[in-house]
């Protein structure tokens, strides 16, 4: 059965843009497991995007007042006008003051405020509405009022959501139109209301649809932005902005954060003596070798030729240190002429080392591993010489 699932899931992952990796799939249901760069880049769009379509609505809302000017008598007309314009109001205020702090909560307060304001117009125009015996063409402009959520809900195409994400955002919407239906407060029969209701489920499932796709694509280009194409591991762009998101974490918590800088030993000599393609094979076995033994939730950085960085958050030195020894007992894989591949390693922690910022982690813990170097490599160094006291 769930082999069966597993499949039908697979092939489901054949369609989708950009060629999803296996692993992957997941995360087209749910934010959980998540990169926190993709996190971090996708909260960015949805902000923006939020900000894109509360500028389309600050400038819709206000000019739809002319047709309502047209057709509605002045008393409603003037009502519906002062509704319109706080809306626009709100629009605007979403458009000029939100903006991204990279964080996926923020993005998803810019979503309910997004939907939030044409909610609480729709409820008080409808509620207008019903006070008024309109017939006409003023009957069908009024009736155009009822269409807000299917709007809403089409607008949930332009984000990059997951399943989850989207049934969360649709499910009110969706319930508050039952609820309507059930209350009678759809100036329609049942079977018309039934027949949009239906219509709401389809539009919210295409458009969940669509924010599914576009996922798809962020996920597959995020990928390939931010892994070094030899190894898998995180280029050094992407490192730094891994660095800077971990170290602003954990000073805001209080919170340990350790980095271990990697420096193969003698490497240049494989390249020197068994070639070019061997030094690439010796880097990538490296990597996942360290890639199977690394605790779930660290990041392993090719900062340079054959330097590599561990980034490990909420650990702190000893901990570091331990989770260090423990890849290095398990090894970095096998050198051409078949000895170990070992490296040299200088560890840092934010707290115990007094960082400022994350660039001076980084510092520190490639001072500690020149020192490794120059005590005759394969070792591991986490602290800093005593500097000797003058007389
Ligand atoms: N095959 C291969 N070699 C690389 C790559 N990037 C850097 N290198 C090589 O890595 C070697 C690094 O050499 P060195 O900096 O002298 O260091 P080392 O030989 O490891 O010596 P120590 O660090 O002092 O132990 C150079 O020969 C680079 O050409 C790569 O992507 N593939």
């Amino acid at each position: 059965m769930i082999s069966t699932l597993a499949l039908h899931w697979h092939r489901l992952g054949g369609l989708m843009p950009g060629e999803l990796d296996e692993g992957e799939l997941a995360w087209l249901v749910s934010p959980h497991r998540h990169l926190s760069l993709l996190a971090r880049r996708r909260a960015v769009l949805i902000v923006n995007r939020v900000r894109l379509f509360a500028f389309l609505f600050a400038v819709l809302t206000p000019l739809w007042s002319i047709v309502d000017f047209v057709v509605f008598p002045f008393q409603l007309w003037s009502e519906l006008a002062l509704m319109r314009f706080a809306a626009c109001v709100a629009f605007a205020c979403l458009v000029v003051c939100y903006r991204s702090n990279g964080d996926l909560f923020n993005a998803y307060r810019a979503i309910a405020l997004l939907f939030a304001i044409p909610t609480v117009f729709y409820v008080a125009s409808h509620t207008l509405l019903t006070f008024y015996q309109l017939s006409g063409i003023s009957a069908a402009i009024g009736a155009g009022y009822a269409f807000l959520p299917f709007v809403l809900l089409g607008g949930l195409a332009i984000f990059p959501l997951t399943l989850i994400e989207t049934f969360v955002v649709a499910s009110p919407i969706l319930i508050c139109q039952a609820v309507s239906g059930y209350l009678r407060w759809a100036a329609m029969d049942w079977p018309s209301f039934a027949g949009a209701f239906w219509l709401l489920l389809l539009i919210a499932g295409v458009a969940g649809l669509a924010g599914i796709c576009q996922l798809a694509f962020m996920i597959a280009l995020v990928r390939q932005a931010i892994r070094d194409p030899l190894t898998g591991a995180f280029s050094r762009n992407s490192g730094m902005e891994l660095l800077d998101l971990h170290f602003t974490n954990a000073a805001r918590a209080h919170a340990p954060f350790s980095v271990a800088f990697l420096d193969l030993d003698r490497f240049k000599n494989i390249n020197d003596e068994f070639g070019h393609e061997e030094g690439d094979r010796a880097l990538t076995a490296m990597t996942s070798q360290l890639g199977h033994h690394m605790r779930h939730g660290d990041s392993l950085v090719r900062w340079g030729g054959e330097e590599f960085m561990l980034l490990m958050p909420g650990t702190s030195l000893m901990q570091a240190q331990v989770a260090i020894e423990r890849l290095r007992a398990a090894g970095f894989g096998t050198r051409p002429e078949g000895g170990p591949i070992t490296a040299s390693v200088g560890i840092a922690e934010r707290k115990s080392d007094r960082a400022r910022e994350w660039k001076e982690l980084v510092e520190i813990a490639d001072r500690r591993m020149y020192r490794a170097k120059e005590n005759g490599r394969d070792r591991v160094i986490c602290e800093d010489q005593p500097t000797a006291l003058s007389a």
